[in-house]
Order: structure tokens, then C-alpha cells, then sequence
């Protein structure tokens, strides 16, 4: 028999999401299920799934339920499970507070990065989609030792390897168009530098700590904005301009505006890493349990 399963759809700086809300961890989401779901042709479609679970009740999460009541279980849009979505984290927080989970100011979330503190800016005031910023306490950045160099076509560069929870390769370009059209992995040497794979950021300057950038997102290709990568790039860019909050005692802030928007990313002296952007829910529906069925027969 089938049945109607609930589904949101949201964004944050354009890096969009299929929300599928299952408190009790019902539904079974293989990564085809995921993938057909984030298809923008034949499904919902998106850059990746957010699967809002109690942590109470997912194997992966019930260590930190006495934390963090909520799961942020993320899958890229190819299905592939990764570690954090930084962009997810708000418009995840956004849906809590739109379903009345939680209201405006502190809340936790359980991601597999561990759990993260989000602060919700603003009561909801237009039905939940799209009121105020969403701050998210990112935890501090890796950066691994090691030479990285990534190429598009005849073109490359050194990249840094800052690890987010999830990993990143950041190369400074002169223009942001000699990424080319990214619609596949730009190559990276040595090639098992990322057994499991990599974020790839391209920078170029637009101003004092103020950068651009374009992704392409492990798992989903290139996207509109990549919270996580934001971040990378933003102490990427710090370091490359001598800055480092914990040798001045000063906080280091970066704009990072990605193709979907601005994020502002601020590096503590202690390391720990914020971010502030935007989060919108843009449509609520349902989906026929028989498609989904139907389509992973
Ligand atoms: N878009 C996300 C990152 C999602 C995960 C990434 N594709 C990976 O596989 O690591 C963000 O906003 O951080």
C-alpha cells in the first residue's frame, strides 16, 4: 500500500535541499532513493537530502542525543553520505524552527562532524520561509601538510587542503572563470591525496578579506555555494595573507561570496570557526511512497 511521505525544499545561498522529516528514523533511504529524490528531471530535485531524525533514534547519532535532539542526517545528491554540509546545517535548523521544534536564538544539532551550535537570528515572520540569518559554530579547521595541486584543462595550481570535518582542496586563481564549466571533478595530484574524495574551491580576490569563489561539491558537482568550503576558503585565504587568530588574539573575519550569495565567516583566536548566512524553506509537499518504490525497482 502506499503511502504520502512529507518533503520540504529549501536553500541556503542557493545550495538547495530535498528536507525529508522522519523524527523516528521510519524510512528507508537508500543512496538510489536519495539520488532519485535531489534528481532535478525526474524528482524533487537538489544539491543534496537533508534527513531529519531524532538523534535518540539513528545508530549514527544516539552518542550525542542527550546533546543534541536533533540528527542532521546529509546525503550529497548522488546519495553518498558525507560528513557535513555547512549550508545544510542552517536551512536544517530553519525547518526545526518552522515545524516548531525550536524556537528563535540556541539550539544544537548532531551532524556526523559532531554536534554543531547554531543561533536562529529572527522569530519566523513569513510563514517560515525566509526570515533572518542563521549563525552556525562551525569547529576548527584541519590543514593537513602536504602539496596538493589542482588542474582545469591546460591550467593548474597549488591548492590547500583544509579539512572542514569533510575535506577541501583550495586553489587561488586569477579568474574565476579558468574553473571552466566544472561539470566533472577537476583532477587532483597526488591523486591519493583524497581516497575519499574532495570538495575542490577556486578563489579569486575581490577586496581586503573579502574573496569569491566556485565549488564543485564531492557528490553533487558544482553547486551555488558550499558552507563548509566557504569556511575552508576563508582560513585558506587568512593564512595565504599571513593572518592567524591564534598568533594575533584577534578574530579574523572573511566575506566569501559564492555564485548563490554572501557568507561571512569569522575564525576565533581559539580556532573555532563561525559562519552567518542565510536559510529558506521555499515549498512543503508530499510524495507518493509508489513512485519512489517504482523508481528503485
Ligand atoms: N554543500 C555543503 C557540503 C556538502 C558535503 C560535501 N559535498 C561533501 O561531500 O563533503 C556545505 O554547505 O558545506
Amino acid at each position: 500500500m502506499s503511502t504520502r511521505i512529507a518533503f520540504l525544499k529549501g536553500h541556503g545561498t542557493e545550495n538547495d535541499f530535498v528536507i525529508v522529516p522522519d523524527p523516528g528514523n521510519a524510512l528507508d533511504l537508500p543512496p538510489a532513493a536519495v539520488a532519485a529524490l535531489c534528481d532535478r528531471r525526474a524528482g524533487i530535485g537538489g544539491d543534496g537530502l537533508l534527513h531529519v531524525v531524532r538523534s535518540a533514534a539513528h545508530p549514527e547519532a544516539v552518542h550525542m542525543a542527550a546533546e543534541a535532539e536533533w540528527f542532521m542526517d546529509y546525503r550529497n545528491g548522488d546519495g553518498s553520505v558525507a560528513e557535513m554540509c555547512g549550508n545544510g546545517v542552517r536551512v536544517f535548523a530553519r525547518y526545526l524552527q518552522r515545524a516548531g521544534h525550536v524556537g528563535e536564538g540556541d539550539l544544537a544539532v548532531a551532524t556526523r562532524g559532531g554536534v554543531k551550535r547554531v543561533h536562529l537570528a529572527k522569530a519566523v515572520s513569513d510563514g517560515g520561509s525566509a526570515a533572518g540569518d542563521v549563525t552556525v559554530g562551525m569547529g576548527r579547521a584541519l590543514l593537513p601538510e602536504g602539496d596538493v595541486e589542482v588542474s582545469v584543462g591546460e591550467r593548474s595550481w597549488p591548492a590547500r587542503n583544509v579539512n572542514m570535518g569533510n575535506p577541501h582542496a583550495v586553489a587561488f586563481v586569477a579568474d574565476l572563470s579558468h574553473a571552466g564549466d566544472l561539470y566533472a571533478p577537476p583532477p587532483h595530484e597526488p591523486a591519493s591525496a583524497y581516497p575519499d574524495g574532495v570538495n575542490v574551491e577556486f578563489v579569486a580576490d575581490r577586496g581586503p578579506r573579502h574573496v569569491a569563489m566556485r565549488v564543485h561539491e564531492r557528490g553533487s558537482g558544482e553547486t551555488r555555494s558550499c558552507g563548509t568550503g566557504a569556511c575552508a576558503v576563508a582560513v585558506a585565504t587568512a593564512r595565504r595573507d599571513g593572518v592567524d587568530p591564534a598568533v594575533t588574539g584577534v578574530p579574523a573575519t572573511y566575506t566569501v561570496d559564492v555564485p548563490g550569495g554572501t557568507l561571512v565567516i569569522t575564525e576565533r583566536p581559539d580556532g573555532e570557526i563561525e559562519m552567518t548566512g542565510p536559510a529558506v524553506i521555499v515549498a512543503e509537499g508530499e510524495f507518493d511512497s509508489a513512485w519512489l518504490e517504482g523508481v528503485l525497482a
